[in-house]
């Protein structure tokens, strides 16, 4: 029972109830004429695990219907409705930001912040048993749904909270309807990815221009694109901290203003956005987490999925400033104003439909399947199923996982007694490389056998097909170079590694080829002109690889490329048995392929210095009993290794010559994994 509730909160009366166990997760929503699909929200969230919904009808007039068919169908546990009347808006005035707000009432994102500073005291007032009392708050619309990880929502908040975490910033992502639907919930199953999440290649660069050159504004996403949040509720508020309201200032960031110095301090923001994002968006104080139990986290923004919604929201906003808070905050060149003077343009209701209809289509739908393909190849658009098949069963029904957890990657590092056991394994010189010819002249043919031995083996190896002047030429710039480089060191999960431990024991001096300015048009100019132009082909192997990879068995996206590594053992060194990226890389998409084109002219092959990949036949790399051999390749200018960098174990022998590589790794994740 709700003890001493106000009278304009109505409670729910029928029979559905939470489900939650342990912690509580609270949702505060403001809702303005509440369309077919609130229902289903609400079943969403409670067979999610949401504990409480605390509703606030903007214009509870308008949504009486909505109201009354929640209530019966939901129990008083699970939702509350709060009702715009004179007795909640005096309730407003007692509230911390109500001087700041108070001149702007009638801006309906100024309500919106009231009321969840509203629901925040109702959350931290209310006692421990009461269903009020919730451990953590979201803010969300009633056309946006929290998507759990596939662990679920209790495993995603106990670790935000032994993690120490207050507050959350999650990614959104936007629907990409392929037609008109007042059922996005079920109908919906494509997804807009954050800008920040989409390939750095030119596939990825052609995706966000194709949503791009849709809207006169060129926006990818077309509402907003900086998350939504939830924040932890402070149960010890009456006792240590004087009662204090947390009352946000953003919609988005539900953060206390007051508190800000102690999440600062205390590192207790954390955000599924990338790192480098955070400055643009002023945000440097939360930390941004890559452990997948939170960024498989994510919240669905479904902001336009029928015309005559979107007729129903222009006509209600009507002739709306672009100016909002006395100028604080500017509404930008955007979606929103174009569908705001498309709608103003016209008198006619039918007329001001059908325009609304050809600029929706035309900016937010994929209509064929070909467009369909494309964009899922370019990786700005994702396939979630998650919603759809869970409202369709009545239950939480979570995606698969689609790589193996950061565990199940640091048990594929062997043990040292594993590795004494390995290395007495078979030794296989590599007599013949693929791609006869060289992969510069052919490369379409030469890149289908690479696939193809990427798929079956997890590695290939060919030969360039390079002038030996232009080797020649590397070679030298390589050695010029030599008094560039620095001693080589290993990291595993952000951190140096120990160099007592076999895996830190490398003997090579590196340089990276983007941070020495050797890279990119303006290097060719610079002192090593060759080995420029020779990272760059490599560049375009692993651009040209990508859709090869996507389409594979594999079913890997390249997303990004890293910096060239410049690579010289001096004689008798060597690099002992790794795994490039053993660890996940400490990011979401860590690498996943590695190229090394040596650069040893005439290389004595008595002087050693083999890369030694090692090839599991029985068993997988990491199990005590794995039975397999090595496989060797000579380190001769010309020659190029690809490697998956996320699974194959190799290792350089002692070179007893100066010995020089180019590598580069490509960054890379399962080709649905933003959706998970
Ligand atoms: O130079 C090579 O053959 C491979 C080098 C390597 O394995 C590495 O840098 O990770
Ligand atoms: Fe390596």
């Amino acid at each position: 029972m709700v003890s001493d509730s106000p009278p304009y909160i109505l409670h729910g009366t029928g029979k559905l109830g939470p489900l939650c166990s342990d912690l509580r997760i609270g949702l505060v929503s403001t809702l303005r004429d509440v369309e077919d699909q609130f229902l289903q929200w609400l079943e969403w969230f409670r067979i999610i695990g949401f504990a409480h919904l605390f509703l606030y009808f903007d214009d509870p007039a308008c949504d009486e219907a909505a109201i009354a068919a929640a209530r019966s169908t939901y129990s008083e546990d699970f939702v509350s409705f709060a009702l715009n009347t004179p007795e909640l808006r005096k309730e407003w005035m007692s509230l911390k930001t109500w001087p700041k707000f108070s001149p702007f009432t009638d801006d309906r994102m100024c309500r919106q912040l009231l009321n969840i500073a509203h629901a925040l005291r109702r959350a931290q007032a209310a006692p421990a048993e009461s269903v009020e009392s919730v451990d953590w708050m979201f803010h969300l619309d009633h056309d946006e749904l929290f998507l759990p990880p596939p662990q679920g929502l209790q495993a995603h908040f106990k670790h935000l909270e032994a993690g120490n975490c207050r507050l959350c910033l999650y990614q959104n992502f936007e629907a990409a309807p392929r037609d008109h639907t007042t059922m996005p919930f079920v109908d919906v199953n494509l997804f807009k990815i954050p800008s920040g999440r989409v390939s750095k290649t030119p596939l990825g660069a052609a995706g966000m221009n194709f949503w791009a050159q849709r809207t006169k504004a060129r926006n990818y996403f077309l509402y907003y694109d900086n998350g939504k949040s939830a924040v932890r509720i402070d149960k010890t508020y009456k006792t240590h901290r004087g009662g204090k309201d947390i009352a946000p200032t953003s919609v988005h960031l539900l953060y206390p203003p007051d508190d800000l110095e102690e999440l600062i301090t205390g590192k207790h923001g954390w955000t599924t956005f990338p790192e480098h994002e955070l400055s643009d968006m002023n945000l440097t104080w939360m930390s941004s987490c890559h452990d997948e139990i939170v960024v498989g986290a994510k919240v669905l923004h479904y902001p336009a999925t029928h015309f005559d919604r979107l007729w129903h929201k222009y006509n209600h906003l009507g002739n709306f400033p672009a100016v909002r808070f006395g100028g604080e905050l500017v509404v930008p060149d955007s979606f929103h104003l174009q569908a705001r003077d498309e709608y103003l343009k016209h008198q006619d209701k039918t007329v001001q439909q059908q325009k609304l209809k050809e600029l929706l289509e035309h900016a937010a739908f994929l209509r064929s399947e070909e467009e369909i393909q494309s964009q899922l190849e370019t990786g700005s658009v994702v396939v979630i199923d998650t919603v759809r098949d869970s409202l369709q069963r009545g239950c939480w029904t979570a995606p698969r996982l689609l790589r193996p957890s950061l565990h199940s990657l640091l048990q594929r590092r062997p043990s040292k007694a594993e590795m004494e056991r390995m290395q007495k394994m078979k030794r296989f010189p590599v007599e013949k490389l693929s791609c006869p010819e060289g992969l510069l002249k052919n490369s379409d043919p030469g890149l289908d056998l690479v696939l193809q031995e990427l798929e079956s083996k997890g590695w290939a190896a060919c030969n360039l097909g390079l002038h030996p002047k232009i080797l020649q030429r590397a070679l030298l710039e390589a050695q010029q170079l030599k008094p560039r480089m620095a001693k080589g060191s290993t990291v595993i999960e952000n951190e140096i590694l120990d160099p007592s431990l076999p895996n830190a024991d490398r003997g090579d001096r590196i340089l990276f080829m983007q941070e020495q300015g050797l890279s990119g048009a303006a290097a060719a100019k610079g002192p090593a002109p060759t080995l420029t132009m020779l990272e760059s082909a490599l560049t375009d192997f692993g651009m040209q690889l990508d859709l090869r990879l996507q389409r594979s068995s594999l079913r890997l996206r390249i997303t990004e490329r890293c910096d060239g590594m410049l690579a010289c053992y001096e004689a008798g060194g060597a690099y002992s048995a790794h795994i490039d990226n053993a660890d996940g890389d400490g990011r979401v998409d860590g690498r996943v392929l590695t190229m090394v084109l040596y650069l040893n002219v005439n290389w004595d092959r008595s002087a050693g210095g083999e890369l030694a990949i090692f090839e599991a036949n029985d068993g997988d790399l990491g199990d005590p009993n794995v039975k397999g051999s090595w496989h060797v390749v000579y380190p001769e200018a010309g020659t190029l290794v690809l490697l998956r960098a996320d699974r194959v174990l190799h290792e350089v022998r002692s070179a007893y010559e100066e010995r020089f590589a180019l590598s580069m790794w490509f960054c890379g994740q399962h080709v649905e994994y933003g959706g998970s």
